[in-house]
């Protein structure tokens, strides 16, 4: 897909959904992304999109569980999707990480790399970490092995034997440690961990393999009011780092971290805006909010 038509994509998107489009370039220009060699393990973002989903669609035995979705995401963005039981969230987090191929549509991650033709282990490579609702984590090893670990996934059982970390590898490790609350518990086996502390460990997993996208399921469910409020702050930080997709159900979560708001509902966009534009729609009180 060329960055114009992209760009137009997006401007259609935005259009139908009610809201306004704004272009966010790193480069300052539309014109600043022609002529540019797309390095490797680069993301192309300089059209202002490091997302771009267009009419895409997914039946599952004739039943149209996305329908037509279109969606983009800018570099950075901390975007939340809210939306009823069944309105087809988990299943685009499946089409973008390769998990489910749709029945058509378009689906970008940058300007450059089409997602629809990678599979799921070359999309986690090309930077897109995703977090299912409960946490997998190694629970016989010490925090600080599970985040070891999460550097070795790709390298086969000899390699990783034999792995040790760089300096820069160490100091991340240490960086992520510190971001995801857990230095008090490097030692600590991640079976021994809380509930909350196992979600962040994952998510520090993630951050290892640096991605550039990270998809977010449900990340609060069955947490303490303590452990949400640090999971909303642990988000705050990473924004701007990384761009996310959180799908949340819990509102005071959402209304903690939230800029714009995807509302899906029968495979679609039903609306999108500020979390009180939103919960001012009739639309969406009537489907998901209630009265
Ligand atoms: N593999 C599948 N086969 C058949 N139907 C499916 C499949 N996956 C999803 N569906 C259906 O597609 C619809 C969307 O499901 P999905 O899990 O994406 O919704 P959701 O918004 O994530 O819901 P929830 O908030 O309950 O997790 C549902 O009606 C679901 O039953």
């Amino acid at each position: 897909m060329t960055p114009d038509l992209m760009e137009a994509g997006a401007q259609r998107a935005a259009k139908a959904a009610g809201y306004a489009y704004t272009p966010e370039t790193e480069s300052g220009g539309r014109a600043a992304g022609f002529g540019r060699h797309a390095t490797p393990g680069e993301v192309d973002v300089t059209h202002g999109r490091i997302l771009y989903l267009e009419d895409v669609c997914v039946s599952f035995d004739g039943f149209k569980a996305i329908n037509k979705l279109s969606l983009d995401i800018a570099p950075g963005e901390l975007r939340c999707i809210i939306g009823p039981n069944g309105a087809g969230k988990t299943t685009m987090m499946d089409i973008i990480t390769g998990k489910t191929r749709p029945d058509s549509g378009t689906v970008f991650f940058g300007s450059t790399i089409d997602l629809l033709r990678h599979k799921e282990a070359d999309i986690a490579q090309l930077g897109i970490g995703r977090k299912f609702q409960k946490p997998t984590v190694f629970e016989q090893l010490t925090v600080f092995e599970n985040l070891e670990l999460a550097l070795k996934t790709d390298k086969g059982v000899k390699r990783s034997m034999l792995f040790k970390l760089d300096s820069a590898q160490s100091d991340r490790l240490a960086e992520i440690i510190e971001t995801i609350h857990l230095a008090d518990s490097v030692s600590r086996t991640a079976g021994n961990l809380s509930h909350g502390q196992k979600q962040w460990l994952e998510i520090g997993m993630l951050l290892m393999q640096d991605p550039k996208l990270l998809l977010l399921d449900e990340p609060v469910a069955g947490m303490t009011d303590e452990e949400t409020a640090r999971t909303a702050e642990l988000f705050l930080t990473l924004k701007g780092k990384h761009s996310l997709m959180v799908v949340e159900h819990d509102m005071s979560f959402i209304r903690t971290i939230s800029e714009i708001v995807t509302v899906l509902c029968d495979g679609s966009v039903l609306a999108q805006g500020t979390l009180d534009e939103v919960q001012a729609d009739e639309r969406v009180i009537e489907v998901y909010l209630g009265r």
